[in-house]
C-alpha cells in the first residue's frame, strides 16, 4: 500500500514541477498502477505457493550453477576473441559514432553523452543488442535500457529506480541487547570496573549497561530502502559525469543471484581500493534486486551528514583500532560488535567489509586482517547461521577517483575526513575524467564447505606426522569477545579464508589499460620510447595477459586503447611529446625526417609514487617470475661478474640452490604479496616457475648425469618403491637438475624486465635493514625509524644510488620492520598509543644487524647489461 501512496506523491510533484497535463498523468498512472498490481499479483501467488520451510541450499545446484558459470566465462572469452575481428566491427564504418562503438560496448555510455539524442538511440539499441548477444567484456551496469510506457521513456531513471525489488532491512537493537553473551560481558565489565575503581556493583552494573547501549546505537546501521532508491538513481544521474563506464559481466549478476536465491547469506568480501567500491557495490545489489548487505565501515567515515547517509545505506561503524580501554582490552567493544554482526546475520542480511581494512596505498592487495572474518567463522561454528557465502570481489578503476596517497607514502599522516574535505573531494571528482570501472564477483564459496577442506587437510597433515595436532573445533561459547579468544587452530582456519580470499580477489583482479601502460613505462621503456614501440610491447603484453586467461578490461586496437589510458593519466604521470627524427636511406646518402610520439613516465618524486601505484596491480602476474630471476641473479653473482665465464656462454645453476633462494626472497617478501593459495606449496609452485622460465628458453635444463652407484639406487628405488622412498627421490632429483643461463640478448632483456619490477621493493628492505643499526642500544617510534629510512632513501636517491624513486614509500617500510619482528630480531611495545621499535636483547650489537642486511642485499645486486 505505501508504494502506491509513494506513487502518487511522486506523480504529483512531477505533475508540480513539469507542468504535465492530468490527462497525460492518467496515462503513466494507470500503467505504473497495472504494473504494481501485476506484481503484487504474482507476489501472491508465489505466497501462496511458497513451501512452509525455508528454501535449503543445495551445494549440487551450486557446484552445477559454478561449473555453468565457468564454461560461460570461458566461452565469453573465446567469443570476445572472435569478436574484435568481427562483429563489433560489423557496425557500418560510414556511420559516424563507428569509431567510438567498435571499441567495446562499455565505451557506449561515452558515446551516448557525446551524440545527439536521434543517433543516441540507434546507438543505444544497436549496442544494447550486441551486448545481449555477445557481452564479451560485460555491459554498462550505469546506462538503463530505453523504457516501452511514456512514463518510463521520460522518467528512464526514475521508473527504473522504482521497479527494484523492495525489502525490509529489520534493526537487532533490541535482540543485541537481550544477548545472553552480551549480559555476561556487561556483567565482567561491571565486575572488573568495581574492582578497579571502588564504585558500587549496581553503579558499576548501569555504566556498562549504558556504555553497550551508547556503543551499539553508535555503531548500528539503519539500512532504509528508500534511501536506497534515492542514491542509485543518484548513482545513473552522477557516476557518468565522470566515469566513462561501470562494466560487469552479466553471468556474475546471474551467479550472485543464484547464491542469493538459496536464502542463506552472502557475504561480499571486496578488495578495497577506493571509496567508490561499497557504492558501486550496493548499487549493484539494489538494481539487481539482491538485499543490499551491511556494511562494515570504519568510524572515520561517521561524519556530520555523511555518517547519517551510509548509515542509510547500511554502514555500520567500528573503530579501526579497538583501542584498550585504559591499558586493558576492550572487552565490551569487542562483545557488542560480535552481538551485533552475529544478531545481523541471523535476522538474514548479507554482510559486506573490507578483508584487508583500509584502501590499498600502493596499488597491491593489502595482507589480510582477519577480525570480522572470525566472528562470521564464529557465527558458523556457533550454529548461528548453517552457512553463508563468501565472495571475493576484485573492482578495478583505470582512475582512482579518490585522488592519490602520494602524501602518505612519503611519510605525512593521513588527513582524516570531514563534511568539507568530503564535500569538496566530491566537487573534484565531478569535475574529473576517470575512464572506466570494471567489477568482478569470484565465485561464492560456502563457508561450510571451506571449514570442512580445512579440516580434512588439517587432519590428513596430522596423520602424516602425529606430533601435530589435528583440528579440534570447540563451540564458540568461549569466543564471547571476538578474535581475541578465538582458539588457536580456527585462528589458522580464519587466516587461511582471509587469505585465500584476497589471493583469488587479486587473481581475478580486472587489468584496466592504464595499468599496462604504467607498467611498461615504468619497467621497460624508464627513459622513454615511441609510440609505435609502445603499441608493440603493450600487444605483446596483451597477448601474453589474455593466453594465461587474465581479466583484461580492454579491447579494441592496442593503439586507441594506449591513447586513452595516457589521456587518464594524464601528463602529470606521463609525458607526450612530437618528436623529429632523422633517419638515413640509401646507405647514408639520404635523409628522411620522421615525426614520432615519443612517450616518457614522469620517473621524478613525487609523481612516480602515484604512477607506479597504478603499475603495481600488474607486479601480481609476474611476481613469481620475478622472484626466480631475481634469485637467479642473487645465485649467480660472482658467474655473471666474471667475463671468462660470459666468454664460454657456461653459467649454470643448481635447482635445489635456486629454489633455496627463491624461497628465501618469498620469504622477504611476504608481507609485499600473497604468493599462493594456503592450500598450496610454495616450493611447488616456485619449481613450476622455474621450469616455465626453462620452456621459454631463459634457462635451460641440463641433461643430467648420474654416477654408477646413484644409477643403481635408482633402480633399487623404483623396485622397492613406497611414498617415502618416492618423495627421497624426488628430492635428490631436483638436487641434481642443473640449468643452464641463456645469453641470447632478448632472454637477458626478459630477464631484465622481470628483474626490474621487483627492485624498488628490494631496494626499500635493503636500507630499512641497513636503519636498524640506528636502534642498537636504544628505542625509537614506528614513526621515527620510518622517517629514518624515508630520509635515507631520498639521500640515495637524489645521489643516483637507488634508482627508482617509487623506492620511497611508507607501506613496504612498515612492513620489513613487521617481517624483522617475525625473523625475532625486532620486538615492540605500544606506549600511550605509539609502537615503540627496538631489537631483540640477543641481537641488540651492530653484527646483529649486518646479518639482517646480509641477508637482504644479495638480492639487489645489478646486472651489467654492457
Ligand atoms: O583507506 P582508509 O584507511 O582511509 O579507510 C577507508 C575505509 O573505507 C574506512 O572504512
Amino acid at each position: 500500500m505505501d508504494g502506491l501512496i509513494e506513487i502518487f506523491l511522486f506523480c504529483g510533484v512531477i505533475c508540480y514541477f513539469f507542468n504535465l497535463r492530468p490527462n497525460k498523468m492518467v496515462d503513466v498512472l494507470s500503467t505504473r498502477l497495472q504494473e504494481v498490481y501485476a506484481k503484487w499479483e504474482t507476489r501472491t501467488e508465489m505466497t501462496r505457493n511458497a513451501e512452509p520451510t525455508t528454501t535449503r541450499f543445495s551445494l549440487d545446484g551450486l557446484r552445477r550453477a559454478g561449473q555453468q558459470f565457468h564454461r560461460r566465462k570461458i566461452q565469453d572469452r573465446e567469443q570476445s576473441r572472435k569478436v574484435r575481428e568481427s562483429s563489433l566491427y560489423s557496425i557500418k564504418e560510414t556511420e559516424p559514432l563507428a569509431p567510438l562503438i567498435k571499441h567495446r560496448a562499455s565505451f557506449l555510455h561515452y558515446c551516448c553523452r557525446t551524440c545527439t539524442p536521434a543517433s543516441r538511440d540507434t546507438l543505444v539499441k544497436s549496442v544494447l543488442k550486441q551486448q545481449q548477444q555477445q557481452q564479451p567484456y560485460g555491459i554498462n551496469i550505469l546506462l538503463v535500457p530505453p523504457g516501452s510506457t511514456l512514463f518510463s521513456r521520460v522518467f528512464n531513471y526514475v521508473s527504473c529506480v522504482l521497479s527494484f525489488k523492495r525489502y525490509d532491512y529489520p534493526m537487532v537493537t533490541g535482540t543485541v541487547l537481550n544477548d545472553e553473551k552480551l549480559k555476561d560481558a556487561i556483567k565482567l565489565t561491571a565486575w572488573e570496573t568495581a574492582n578497579n575503581e571502588g564504585c558500587s556493583e549496581e553503579k558499576a552494573l548501569a555504566k556498562a549497561k549504558a556504555r553497550a547501549r551508547n556503543i551499539l546505537l553508535q555503531m548500528e546501521s539503519r539500512c532504509s530502502d528508500t534511501l536506497l532508491k534515492i542514491v542509485s538513481w543518484l548513482v545513473y544521474k552522477l557516476l557518468p559525469c565522470f566515469l566513462q563506464s561501470a562494466v560487469m559481466l552479466p553471468t556474475q549478476i546471474e551467479l550472485l543471484k543464484q547464491a542469493d536465491d538459496t536464502g542463506l547469506p552472502l557475504v561480499l568480501l571486496p578488495l578495497h581500493r577506493s571509496h567508490l567500491d561499497y557504492i558501486m557495490i550496493s548499487f549493484l545489489m539494489v538494481a539487481n534486486n539482491i538485499r543490499n548487505p551491511l556494511i562494515a565501515a570504519g568510524d572515520n567515515l561517521r561524519i556530520p551528514f555523511f555518517g547519517w547517509l551510509l548509515r542509510g545505506l547500511g554502514a555500520f561503524f567500528i573503530k579501526r583500532r579497538i583501542d584498550p580501554e585504559s591499558g586493558r582490552k576492550d572487552l565490551l567493544y569487542r562483545a557488542t560488535l560480535q552481538t551485533y554482526i552475529m544478531e545481523s546475520l541471523r535476522a538474514g542480511h548479507n554482510m559486506e567489509f573490507f578483508v584487508e581494512g583500509g584502501r590499498t596505498r600502493t596499488g597491491k592487495p593489502c595482507m589480510p586482517k582477519s577480525g570480522i572474518l572470525s566472528v562470521i567463522v564464529d557465527a558458523y561454528m556457533d550454529g548461528t547461521i548453517e552457512d553463508a557465502f563468501l565472495i571475493p570481489i576484485a573492482i578495478n578503476y583505470e582512475r582512482l577517483v579518490d585522488g592519490n596517497f602520494v602524501r602518505e607514502q612519503l611519510g605525512q599522516p593521513k588527513k582524516m575526513e570531514t563534511f568539507t574535505s568530503t564535500i569538496k573531494a566530491m566537487w573534484s571528482t565531478l569535475m574529473g575524467r576517470y575512464g572506466i570501472v570494471k567489477i568482478d564477483f569470484c565465485q561464492p564459496f560456502s563457508l561450510r564447505e571451506m571449514v570442512k577442506t580445512f579440516q580434512a587437510q588439517q587432519n590428513k597433515l596430522a596423520l602424516r606426522n602425529p606430533s601435530e595436532r589435528p583440528l579440534k573445533y570447540t563451540m564458540s561459547n568461549s569466543s564471547l569477545y571476538g578474535t581475541d579468544v578465538i582458539v588457536e587452530e580456527q585462528r589458522q582456519l580464519v587466516d587461511s579464508i582471509a587469505r585465500h580470499v584476497v589471493y583469488d580477489s587479486s587473481k581475478s583482479m580486472p587489468i584496466m589499460s592504464t595499468n599496462v601502460v604504467a607498467f611498461l613505462l615504468l619497467n621497460k621503456f624508464r627513459d622513454g620510447c615511441t609510440l609505435d614501440k609502445l603499441v608493440e610491447t603493450f600487444d605483446s603484453m596483451r597477448q601474453e595477459l589474455e593466453f594465461a586467461d587474465n581479466n583484461v578490461a580492454f579491447c579494441g586496437e592496442s593503439v586507441d586503447i594506449i591513447k586513452h589510458a595516457l589521456d587518464i593519466l594524464g601528463p602529470g604521470l606521463v609525458t607526450q611529446q612530437r618528436q623529429e627524427i632523422t633517419e638515413a636511406v640509401n646507405g647514408d646518402q639520404s635523409y628522411k625526417s620522421n615525426v614520432v610520439i615519443a612517450i616518457r613516465p614522469v620517473s621524478i618524486l613525487p609523481n612516480v609514487i602515484e604512477l607506479s601505484y597504478y603499475s603495481n596491480t600488474m607486479l601480481l602476474y609476474y611476481v613469481m617470475d620475478s622472484i626466480v630471476v631475481t634469485a637467479l641473479y642473487a645465485e649467480l653473482q660472482s658467474q655473471l661478474n666474471n667475463p671468462i665465464a660470459i666468454a664460454e656462454n657456461n653459467i649454470t645453476v643448481l635447482q635445489n640452490s635456486l629454489l633455496e633462494r627463491a624461497l628465501k626472497l618469498c620469504d622477504i617478501l611476504r608481507y609485499e604479496f600473497i604468493f599462493c593459495r594456503p592450500c598450496q606449496e610454495l616450493r611447488d609452485i616456485v619449481i613450476e616457475t622455474i621450469q616455465n622460465l626453462s620452456h621459454k628458453g631463459i634457462i635451460t635444463q641440463k641433461e643430467q648425469v648420474y654416477l654408477e652407484d646413484e644409477l643403481w639406487s635408482k633402480r633399487y628405488a623404483r623396485n622397492f618403491d613406497d611414498s617415502s622412498d618416492e618423495e627421497y627421490s624426488r628430492e635428490r632429483e631436483i638436487q641434481k637438475i642443473e640449468y643452464k643461463l641463456s645469453l641470447k640478448p632478448e632472454h637477458s632483456s626478459r630477464m631484465e624486465f622481470l628483474h626490474t619490477m621487483l627492485r624498488p621493493l628490494i631496494d626499500t628492505y635493503t636500507c630499512s635493514a641497513f636503519n636498524l643499526r640506528k636502534l642498537v642500544d636504544r628505542s625509537l617510534s614506528e614513526r621515527e625509524l620510518t622517517q629514518e629510512v624515508l630520509s635515507e632513501i631520498k639521500t640515495k636517491v637524489d645521489g643516483g644510488v637507488v634508482s627508482y624513486g617509487e623506492s620511497l614509500c611508507v607501506d613496504p617500510i612498515k612492513n620489513s620492520f613487521r617481517l624483522f619482528e617475525k625473523w625475532n630480531v625486532l620486538e615492540c611495545h605500544m606506549q600511550d598509543n605509539v609502537k615503540i621499535l627496538y631489537l631483540k636483547e640477543d641481537c641488540d650489537t651492530a653484527a646483529a644487524t649486518k646479518n639482517v642486511y646480509d641477508t637482504i642485499a644479495p638480492f639487489k645486486w645489478v646486472r651489467n647489461m654492457d
